[in-house]
């Protein structure tokens, strides 16, 4: 029996098993058992690629951004709109097979906008080119979920599920649990919160089905069993995601109004150009970028050219982004700025100095 298959005979058998206080541990073992199941699907295979392989396309910029929707939702008039690439677009689905990757320059930053081939629903379990197509999305530091302002809402549900699927948590915190294997010592469980989605007894079933019967773990938040399992397999990954409804354009104002309402959310019409601005400053706000100017000694700031960083980025990151050797010949900065304790002056400061938006950075070097 195949992976799938495996996967569907317990996907039923969940489906059938009543959900109750006698049962609860039974589907819990279960979930974990699918959960492996699909970890395993999502494994590459051969070495010519298929499962669980992306698109081979060189990252560039300061941020990857990738597009995700049904086919023929407008991620191709989007790219081309949006950026100097273009990608072929047309009124039939799957004109788009392979990744085609374009350049949104703004406020300084080069952020990298991935068109991707539409995936279908059952993408996850391998059809279409869906998997290749989640696999990419997985190396984005944003996605953006492209959905049909004229379709129902259903579909946001579907993509949803098949982005789940493969482990893809959207606008989700990495749960706060340690988990911690061990060789001997049996397990150790503690919860600093009272656990009122899960319990002990299901985790504890889980760790079994598993075979971890060494191991600590330390819960700090009120879990779901499937929050455990994500914990437990540990290739989850939790990306921002902004939704995009295109093609506003074709439905009334009201429907537009409650669609812009929703969080997360931005409607647009790439045919009419409503609201694309609006949704480059979106995509720049959730990718969280700094952009930090320089300064050499007696001369002015270099406006023209800052280094964009994620938020948290320190002083080394700048070094770093201007040339390889600079932090390693660090003496100390002198930092202007939102993040000098001395503003509007200079605060001299190390290499872990964490840095803000705008901030202005001298660099001395022995
Ligand atoms: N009314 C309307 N139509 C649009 C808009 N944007 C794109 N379209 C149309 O939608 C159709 C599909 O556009 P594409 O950009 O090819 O869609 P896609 O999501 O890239 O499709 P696949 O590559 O096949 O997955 C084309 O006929 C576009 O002209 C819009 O804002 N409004
Ligand atoms: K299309
Ligand atoms: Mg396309």
């Amino acid at each position: 029996m195949g992976i799938t298959e495996k996967i569907k005979e317990i996907e039923e058998e969940m489906a059938r098993t009543q959900k109750n206080k006698a049962t609860e541990y039974h589907l819990g073992l279960l979930k974990a058992k699918l959960a492996r199941y699909r970890a395993q699907l999502l494994e590459p295979v051969a070495k010519s690629g298929g499962a669980g392989v992306g698109f081979d396309v060189q990252k560039s910029g300061d941020a990857r951004v990738a597009l995700i929707g049904f086919p023929s939702v407008g991620k191709s008039t989007l790219l081309s709109k949006a950026t100097h690439t273009a990608s072929e677009t047309a009124a039939y689905e799957f004109t788009t097979l392979t990744a085609i990757p374009g350049v949104i320059e703004y406020k300084g930053a080069r952020i990298q906008l991935l068109d991707l081939p539409g995936i279908v629903e059952g993408a996850s379990q391998g059809r279409g080119r869906g998997r290749q197509v989640v696999s990419t999305a997985k190396t984005a530091d944003l996605i953006l979920v492209m959905l049909d302002a004229t379709k129902s809402d259903e579909q946001k549900r579907l993509l949803e599920i098949e982005l789940d699927a493969v482990g893809i948590r959207l606008n989700k915190k990495k749960p706060d649990v340690i988990f911690k294997k061990r060789t001997t010592g049996g397990i150790t469980f503690n919860s600093t919160v009272k656990l009122t989605k899960t319990d002990e007894k299901t985790i504890r079933t889980i760790l079994a089905g598993y075979k971890l019967h060494n191991c600590d773990i330390l819960i700090r938040e009120d879990i779901t069993t499937d929050e455990f399992i994500d914990v437990l397999i540990g290739t989850r990954k939790y990306l921002p995601c902004l939704y995009v409804y295109n093609k506003i354009d074709s439905i009334s104002l009201e429907q537009v109004d409650k669609l812009a309402h929703q969080p997360k959310t931005v409607v647009i019409s790439c045919e009419m150009d409503l609201n694309l601005d609006y949704l480059i400053e979106r995509i720049w706000d959730e990718l969280r970028l700094v952009k930090i100017y320089t300064k050499k000694r007696g001369a002015h700031p270099d406006l023209a050219d800052p280094v964009c960083l994620r938020a948290g980025a320190t002083v080394e990151d700048v070094c770093n982004g201007i040339h390889k050797s600079l932090a390693t010949n660090f003496r100390y900065g002198l930092i202007w700025g939102r993040s000098s304790k001395f503003s509007p002056y200079a605060q001299k400061v190390s290499l872990n100095h964490q840095v803000q938006d705008e901030d202005v950075v001298s660099i001395f070097t022995k």
